[in-house]
């Protein structure tokens, strides 16, 4: 069969890998009929580990590299791939599946603490590709088109989510750094023509090393560069977990560790060290000689210390507890189990942390399990103050009413790696006072910037079809809906001043004529869009990669609850689809409920939006009849769910995902049987919705059945695939029926 007829779909690890064993047996089974075939990818943690150690496997535990192929496919105008969120792993995550796959008899290496030896920096670099976000960057290359679609909006607004009332006595707040971060001291420009850039350090006795050579640049690409100081920071810091102390705050860090895997953990790093001062300045010599690295987390020296003699173990536990009790309390992860906010930099990620902050009455939990007012230390300037801008308008206004909002949806420039997300080869911790130079094939210096010991330094890029692309759908997007349109850029940042000559050249060759566009700096177009949310009105966010992370969490999780249902369409820029399922993550807390208690709460409502939109590119680009049917029927089936609330609940003994499933299936069936444009298909899912709906209770009580015990599937990066699948597809009525569909 040739790749035309064919959708790639994702299997990626924790929640959605779990929803992924019940739902694409349906969906295979419900697609075969009209010729569609559905692969699956294998671009899980672990498997990415294991495609990068073949010469440590057997032949028969080698596994491709499913990443790389789909990335070639991305560029390619057959692609058509489904993506499930998956793990973007930091340091102690990448040690834990390690383990695991150690465990199952994978002879793969450790990942090396230090670098002694050139293996050692041969698997340090191999581990480095599979590490943090890995496979977004890769597979984006289009930009993002992200909304809650109308079924969505309509849902929530007749059956309104929770929302923590707000006061205007709230004690919270954002702090963010007024100089020496990324934003003040960010350089910016647009390439005349293509060259080749090398990156150099020059210290200030006069030695030259390179940080990074042969990098090629195309003509109107725009690059950046920027420091973010650590005299600074640490003074920052330092100064915001006083005033948390005075204030009788919660402290909390709020970073995207994972995405920006290069500087963000230097960073949270620098934070725990701040924070545990005495224990880092006391104990220096010995934390050194049992490697705690810091930058994994207050949690790396909690397991380090646990080797150490008694005695030794002990005096460095006092010296914790003495900075607890003199310290600002921490927000924490998991009251119950002592998780603090500054344990691991993967527990806390900004998209989703602090809209959940914002869902909770701007709180976040104590050591005792009860809500506290928070500090939201967020050191960067350049994004910080959208999350201040809420946090006034909710103090001012109360939190918002899910039944009366309007939506935002996002149109982000992401294509090609744009911008901070595609700066982690560009990103470097100084060693040294000096200078940092980008420097071009002609020997000229682009930028420069002076720098001292222990700095971190970046450069971002953004090329110029992108850009384009980007403004392109932001018109097609402002044309489809009418909705007043912002283009969230600061003309007093470097890099956004560049972005907006290319945004006021590049408008004027559209029709633009009745359309309200407008530029606004990011902190006046949060106030803009607030209050137009807040009296049911939409508007449309255009933005960098960033705030395209940023606000279509915050957004989402505000409207609906969840960004797991959103729409979410990376139309590629070679003519392909990558269609995202929803825009969160991997909802790992949702993995800890299914294995205590047999009950899975992720809601596929993202998978079921972007498979019908999946089916509708195929049909559109192969004249497919077929899968144009089974897309339309599909979102009809959605609307079905969403009406009659067959979504997941929270609650053990209740409808879980596999519930969820066997309903979308029963709605699906009954469209295609309602529908008169296909008359095999018609006949084919009368039989089968029949089946479902005469069989309903016998299938509802397997499924409750399976529920409300502890499940074992033998591990968590890398589950067994037979337990996983008995788990996951415990109704041998429903199988059969579907079994016999497929
Ligand atoms: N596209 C991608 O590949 C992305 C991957 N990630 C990765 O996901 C992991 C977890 O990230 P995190 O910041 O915790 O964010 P998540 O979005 O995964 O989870 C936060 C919370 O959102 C709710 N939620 C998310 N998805 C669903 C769903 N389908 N149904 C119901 N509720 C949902 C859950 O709330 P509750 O617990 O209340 O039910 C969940 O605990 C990380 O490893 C991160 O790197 C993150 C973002 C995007
Ligand atoms: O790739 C990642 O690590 C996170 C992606 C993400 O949060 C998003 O695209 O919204
Ligand atoms: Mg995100």
């Amino acid at each position: 069969m040739s790749n035309t007829s064919k959708i790639f779909y994702t299997k990626t690890d924790e929640a959605p890998a779990l929803a992924t064993y019940s739902f694409l047996p349906i969906v295979k089974a419900f697609v075969k009929p009209s010729n569609i075939e559905i692969e699956t990818k294998d671009i899980s943690l672990a498997s990415r580990i294991l495609a990068v150690f073949p010469d440590y496997l057997k032949p028969e535990q080698q596994v491709n590299d499913a990443l790389a192929e789909l990335g070639e496919l991305a560029k390619k105008p057959e692609a058509n791939i489904i993506k499930l969120p998956n793990i973007s792993a930091s340091v102690p995550q990448l040690k834990a599946a390690i383990k695991e796959l150690q465990s199952l008899g994978f002879a793969i290496p450790n990942y090396p603490e230090d670098i002694v030896t050139t293996e050692d920096k041969n698997i340090k670099e191999r581990f480095d590709k599979v590490k943090g976000s890995a496979v977004n960057p890769v597979l984006r290359e289009g930009n993002s088109d992200r909304r809650a679609p109308k079924a969505v909006k309509n849902y929530a607004k007749k059956n309104p989510h929770s929302m923590g009332a707000w006061s205007s006595n709230s004690k919270t707040h954002v702090a963010t750094m007024d100089y020496g971060d990324f934003k003040s001291n960010e350089k910016s420009l647009t390439l005349k023509e293509p060259t080749t850039v090398k990156i150099e350090f020059v210290t200030s006795n006069g030695t030259t090393s390179v940080l990074k050579e042969n990098l090629s640049l195309l003509k109107d690409e725009i690059i950046d560069g920027t420091v973010m100081s650590k005299k600074a920071l640490l003074e920052f810091l330092d100064a915001q977990i006083k005033d948390a102390k005075n204030k009788d705050v919660l402290f909390s860090l709020h970073m995207k560790a994972t995405m920006m895997k290069v500087s963000d953990p230097i960073i949270f790093g620098q934070a725990v060290k701040v924070f545990f001062k005495d224990v880092f300045e006391k104990h220096s010599t010995i934390l050194e000689k049992i490697g705690v690295n810091v930058n994994n987390g207050f949690g790396d020296l909690i397991n380090k210390i646990q080797d150490l003699p008694e005695n030794k173990k002990s005096a460095i536990e006092a010296d914790i507890k003495a900075c607890f009790e003199n310290g600002p309390s921490l927000a924490m992860v998991n009251s119950d189990k002592g998780i603090t906010n500054l344990h691991v930099p993967s527990d806390v990620i900004i998209d989703a942390s602090m809209p959940a902050m914002i869902r909770t009455s701007g709180q976040m939990w104590n050591a005792d399990g009860e809500q506290q007012d928070t500090k939201a230390v967020i050191p960067d300037s350049s994004y910080a103050s959208i999350y201040q801008a809420t946090i006034n308008f909710c103090k001012e206004n109360g939190a918002f009413d899910p039944t009366t909002m309007g939506t935002v949806p996002n149109v982000g420039l992401m294509a090609q790696k744009a911008e901070e997300y595609g700066s982690h080869d560009k990103t470097f911790e100084i060693k040294g006072n000096g200078a940092v130079r980008v420097i071009d094939a002609n020997g000229t210096v682009l930028m420069e910037h002076q720098v001292e010991n222990g700095d971190i330094w970046r450069m971002c890029q953004v090329k110029d079809a992108p850009i384009q692309d980007w403004i392109k759908l932001a018109v097609n997007r402002a044309k489809a809906t009418g909705t007043p349109t912002v283009f969230w850029l600061d003309k007093n940042r470097a890099h956004d001043a560049q972005i907006i000559e290319k945004v006021n050249k590049y408008l004027p060759n559209y029709d633009t004529t009745g359309l309200d566009i407008r530029i606004l700096s990011p902190y006046k177009a949060t106030i803009f869009t607030l209050k137009r949310l807040k009296e049911g009105l939409d508007t449309i966010s255009v933005t960098g990669n960033v705030l395209r992370d940023y606000l279509t969490d915050l957004f989402p999780i505000l409207e609906v609850g969840t960004s797991a249902k959103m729409l979410s369409i990376v139309p590629l820029m070679n003519g392909g689809g990558l269609f995202e399922t929803g825009a969160g993550g991997s909802a790992p807390k949702h993995v800890q409920q299914f294995n205590q208690e047999g009950h899975l709460r992720w809601d596929s409502l993202g998978e079921f939006l972007a498979l019908a939109v999946s089916l509708e590119h195929l049909g559109e680009v192969n004249n497919n009849k077929k899968a144009l049917i089974l897309g339309e029927t599909l979102d009809d089936a959605t609307d079905k769910f969403l009406d009659n609330k067959k979504s997941p609940s929270r609650k053990v003994g209740e409808l879980d995902t596999r519930g969820s499933h066997f309903y979308l299936a029963t709605y699906w069936a009954e469209a295609l049987a309602k529908q008169n444009e296909d008359t095999s298909l018609k006949e084919l899912f009368t039989k089968v919705a029949k089946e479902l709906k005469k069989h309903e209770f016998e299938i509802l009580s397997e499924l409750t059945n399976a529920q409300g015990k502890e499940v074992n599937i033998g591990g968590y990066y890398e589950p067994n695939e037979e337990l996983t699948i008995n788990a996951m597809r415990p109704s041998a009525t429903l199988n059969k029926i579907i079994d016999a569909l497929a």
